[in-house]
């Protein structure tokens, strides 16, 4: 299921704070990066806060630069982004500014918080999603019902906390501003709870007047049947690596990476590599770890084509490559046509055996892209 990509946007203090606990939002950018935010909203589709920054801030949230929208009138795109807010208790102002500025808004909530907003006369297209309210279905209904493919998530701590411990965010833009808030009962920007284990990755740093913004990207694998968006992310990697295989006739061009829990890269690889002149993405990938090490038991396997059960050219197929090697999870974009085996079915070889695997279907024309010659 395609989500749309998912932006975390904040600014934050130098000891970890979103505002202070005064009447008044507290102003952590500097002037250009409040610049820069509406350069940021001015891409999106949608831009999502939560039902506790409207009532703490009441924002608008719109794109300031009158360029801006002219120019996203001139793609074709709305003048403003859509503005969207979660709330489970629906409890919220019809008065706020967020409802009379600016484009449409849709609010998400639970079936007893939108009989609560639509009392309250919220002027907005209200969202039942059931009794809860899941991060999954809404990303879900923002993509396929209000086509949004990029979302900007502009707070609060609350709602930052959540997609990133359920492995929703695909990028974090953090601005670290030149001040200290000291009271324990401010917002902070992440709350406690599980967060991947390890490193994020460091996509970009840049110095805005006195702040600095900091782009990084979740690594960690999803656990279970549940992308992440850390596995969209490296399966697109393996299909980038199908794309710079030696060409042939003959077989398919591949690529694949192993990543552990943590989102440490263990291994990557890709069909024909090294002059070998038959060996398959995920072999290659595999054969670059000791069989020993640790963290094969809770690693990922992506691949841009599901693992191979049949070969002519090597005694063991990647499937089984895989089962040796331990790894119990793999993400897959496509599954193996007829062309050169019938009915290979390797996702089916390896569930059988207990191993999760993912088949991310948006990928598909991805992988299939270096090996048209080969396909009817
Ligand atoms: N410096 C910065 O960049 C930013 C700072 N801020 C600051 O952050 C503070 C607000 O943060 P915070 O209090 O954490 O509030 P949030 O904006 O994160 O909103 C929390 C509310 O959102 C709703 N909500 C969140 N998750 C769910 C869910 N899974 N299902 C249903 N409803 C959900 C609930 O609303 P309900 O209670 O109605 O059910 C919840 O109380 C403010 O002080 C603001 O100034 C905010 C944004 C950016
Ligand atoms: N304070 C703060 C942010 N706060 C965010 O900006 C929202 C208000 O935007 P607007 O309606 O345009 O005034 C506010 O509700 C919150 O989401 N953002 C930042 O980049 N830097 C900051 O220092």
């Amino acid at each position: 299921m395609p989500y749309p990509h998912v932006l975390l946007s904040a600014a934050v203090s130098l000891d970890g704070y979103l505002d202070d606990t005064g009447p008044d939002r507290l102003l952590l950018s500097s002037p250009a990066d409040f610049d820069r935010v509406d350069e940021v909203r001015a891409s999106v589709d949608a831009i999502l806060v939560g039902a506790g920054t409207i009532r703490a801030d009441n924002p608008r949230l719109l794109v300031n630069s009158p360029e801006r929208r002219a120019a996203r009138v001139a793609a074709g795109r709305p003048e403003y982004p859509l503005k969207v807010t979660v709330t489970a208790t629906g409890d919220l102002d019809p008065d706020a500014k967020f409802w009379h500025t600016g484009g449409e808004k849709t609010v998400y909530t639970t079936d007893e918080g939108a009989r609560r907003a639509r009392a309250l006369g919220i002027a907005a297209d209200v969202v039942p999603l059931g009794a809860g309210l899941g991060w999954r279905p809404l990303l879900a209904h923002l993509y396929d019902v209000r086509g949004v493919r990029r979302l900007m998530v502009e707070g609060g701590g609350t709602v930052h906390t959540q997609l990133l411990q359920q492995g929703l965010a695909d990028e974090l833009q953090l601005v670290l501003a030149p001040l200290f808030v000291g009271d324990p009962k401010a917002p902070r920007l992440f709350g406690p709870g599980g967060y991947q284990a390890g490193r994020l990755r460091l996509l970009d740093t840049r110095r805005i007047e006195d702040v600095v913004l900091m782009r990084y990207e979740p690594t960690a694998p999803g656990t279970g049947g549940s992308a992440a968006a850390a596995d969209r992310h490296w399966l697109r990697l393996a299909c980038e690596l199908a794309a710079h295989c030696p060409p042939s006739r003959t077989a398919f061009s591949v690529g694949a990476v192993v990543v552990a829990a943590d989102g440490t890269e263990l291994a990557r690889g890709h069909s024909r590599e090294a002059g070998d002149p038959v060996v398959h993405a995920e072999e290659a990938a595999l054969a670059k770890i000791p069989p020993a090490d640790p963290r094969l038991a809770t690693a990922t396997v992506y691949t841009s084509l599901e693992p191979c059960t049949h070969r002519a050219s090597r005694p063991h197929p990647c499937a089984e490559l895989i089962l040796r090697a331990g790894v119990r999870r793999v993400v897959t974009a496509w599954r193996e046509p007829d062309t050169f085996v019938t009915a290979a079915d390797g996702t089916g070889t390896l569930r059988e055996a207990g191993v999760e695997v993912l088949v991310l279907g948006e990928y598909e024309a991805q992988a299939k892209a270096p090996n048209g010659h080969l396909l009817g």
